[in-house]
């Protein structure tokens, strides 16, 4: 894998990030405008227009995980933690010195399954990513074998706050539990065994 020059990780997000921001304000006000349809028009010939403006020079496939130099990672396309992708939230994980793990996040409209409440599928992403990050051990990449969720409560769409820790090692796999909790207590509780499957360090 080719190393990116260290700067590039600084560069990279000042140029890209406020532009991701932008688009995620784009998706937020596409989702719930009341504008006339004159106005729909006219924001849709701008978005072609910075499509086509963007997509002059693209990567060929998907961003990947690329590394500076200094071995700074940038998983900038991440469906949830990309700093890259607007339809991540995006999600900050912290790591505790235990190596356990927590973010905080603001969920809005784009992220909606019953009405006013976050999709399951969404809790089921930031979970999987949580627990991930705990059982994650550089240069030793777990992959999720088997995720499980229980749904205790409806989340309200807001700030909620998740974590997770290891629970217990076993050879080539991690096992983690974690939950996402707000103001009206823990919503949703998982489980997970991750694998480092041999060979694909
Ligand atoms: C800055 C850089 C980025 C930093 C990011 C950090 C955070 C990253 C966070 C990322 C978060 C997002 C993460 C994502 O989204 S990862 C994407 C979703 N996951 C996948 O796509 C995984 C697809 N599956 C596979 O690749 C393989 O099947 C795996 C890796 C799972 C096993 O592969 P392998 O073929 O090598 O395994 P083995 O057959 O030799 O078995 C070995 C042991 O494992 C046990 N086992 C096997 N399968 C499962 C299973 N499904 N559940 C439970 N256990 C399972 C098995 O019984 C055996 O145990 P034992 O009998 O020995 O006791």
């Amino acid at each position: 894998m080719e190393e990116r020059p260290v700067d590039e990780f600084d560069y990279g997000r000042a140029v890209y990030e406020p532009l991701t921001q932008s688009v995620r304000q784009l998706i937020d006000a596409t989702i719930r405008t009341e504008v006339g349809e004159d106005t729909v028009a006219k924001v849709q010939a701008l978005v072609d227009e910075g499509a086509r403006l963007l997509s002059e020079r693209l990567v060929p496939e998907s961003f990947g995980v690329q590394y500076t130099r200094d071995g700074r990672g940038m998983p900038w396309g991440n469906a949830i933690i990309g700093l890259r992708n607007p339809i991540a939230p995006p999600l900050v994980i912290e790591r505790n010195r235990d190596g356990s793990v927590w973010c905080d996040v603001e969920l809005g409209a784009a992220y909606e399954g019953p009405p006013g409440c976050l999709h399951g599928g969404i809790s089921a992403l930031i979970l999987d990513q949580l627990l991930g990050a705990t059982a994650h051990r550089p240069a030793q990449p777990a992959f999720t074998g088997t995720l499980t969720v229980r749904y205790q409560r409806p989340t309200r769409l807001g700030r909620v706050h998740g974590e997770a820790r290891v629970v217990r090692h076993d050879g080539v796999k991690t096992y983690a539990v974690g939950h996402l909790e707000n103001g009206e207590g823990i919503m949703v509780v998982a489980e997970g065994v991750f694998v480092r499957p041999a060979g694909r360090a």
